[in-house]
């Protein structure tokens, strides 16, 4: 029963392409706008982009950070205002929240990291941008994470009502890994806050969404922030949700946005019934340890 359930649950996904700025103030509370209007549309999860909360670029990371609560639950008087501001508007709206990622600071230490929300504002838990973007592309973009921020050690998955969503982080898209360990999870939907550019954006940001989808039969989506060409760095934006059969649901353009997108989990079954694929593991012949804990 609990399985057929499942087998037939759809929710809306809203996915913001949020416009953003030097002060943190506004993209705070232009992010709850947003949430706000996603919830009110009928979205049941909703995930921000990137660094919502700061420009993204390694110049601006120290300056923006701010501490993450260190245990899960409803957040603490002492915890920083972006946790606090994505709790209040989880609870307000009712919706489970992916916030994203925001500038981290901790014991002397910088992340780039997600925090994400269940529909009574609960932390559920914290994602660390495991991989580091270190892109240099002579004569047209060289940024380095590495430079100023440490890499998480821990991946994140958490139930919804619906399924299970395993978290990663930009970069992490390049890394199928981290994709096969959520699948070996039995997450359906994998969402990716990003923040790829116009020199890397154009040629791989699809491609590595598709390409998770469908080596993993589940929906992937990656929420970028908008272009602003004014900027230092000009974000690619696209958000797009991909489904099972590895095709493109939804996705934006490089404006401001939200991108809502229907998530049908009864299509996870059915393509991994009609490609077998994710039965037909050779575990025999190769492996993928996960080697962290939840
Ligand atoms: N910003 C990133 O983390 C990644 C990126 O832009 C790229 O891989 O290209």
């Amino acid at each position: 029963m609990a399985a057929h359930a499942e087998a037939t649950s759809s929710f809306k996904l809203a996915l913001i392409q949020l416009a953003v700025g030097s002060d943190k103030a506004t993209n705070l509370s232009r992010a709850a706008e947003k949430v706000r209007e996603a919830a009110q549309n009928g979205s049941k999860i909703v995930a921000l982009p990137e660094c919502f909360n700061s420009p993204y670029g390694t110049q601006y990371f120290k300056d923006y950070a701010e501490e993450v609560p260190a245990e899960t639950g409803q957040p603490g008087p002492g915890a920083g205002e972006s946790c606090k501001a994505l709790s209040q508007v989880a609870r307000e709206c009712g919706v489970f929240l992916v916030g994203g990622s925001i500038p981290e600071v901790r014991k002397g230490k910088y992340y780039n990291t997600s925090m994400s929300f269940g529909p009574d504002g609960a932390l559920l838990g914290v994602f660390r941008k495991v991989h580091l973007a270190d892109v240099n592309i002579p004569g047209k973009l060289r940024f380095r994470e590495p430079d100023v921020l440490s890499p998480g050690n821990k991946f994140l998955s958490f139930d919804t009502d619906w399924c299970k969503v395993g978290i990663g982080i930009c970069y992490d898209l390049r890394f199928p890994e981290l994709g096969s360990i959520y699948g070996l999870r039995g997450c359906k939907l994998l969402l990716y806050p990003g923040a790829f550019n116009t020199v890397t954006g154009p040629v791989h940001w699809e491609l590595l969404i598709r390409g998770l989808a469908a080596n993993n039969q589940l929906f992937v989506a990656g929420i970028s922030s908008a272009q602003d060409l004014t900027a230092s760095y000009h974000a690619w934006g696209h958000s797009m949700l991909c489904n099972p059969w590895g095709k493109v649901v939804v996705s934006a353009d490089e404006k401001e946005g939200i991108v809502y997108g229907e998530v049908d989990l009864s299509e996870v079954d059915r393509v991994r019934s009609h490609i077998p694929v994710t039965a037909q593991k050779r575990w025999d012949l190769y492996s993928i340890t996960d080697k962290t804990s939840t």
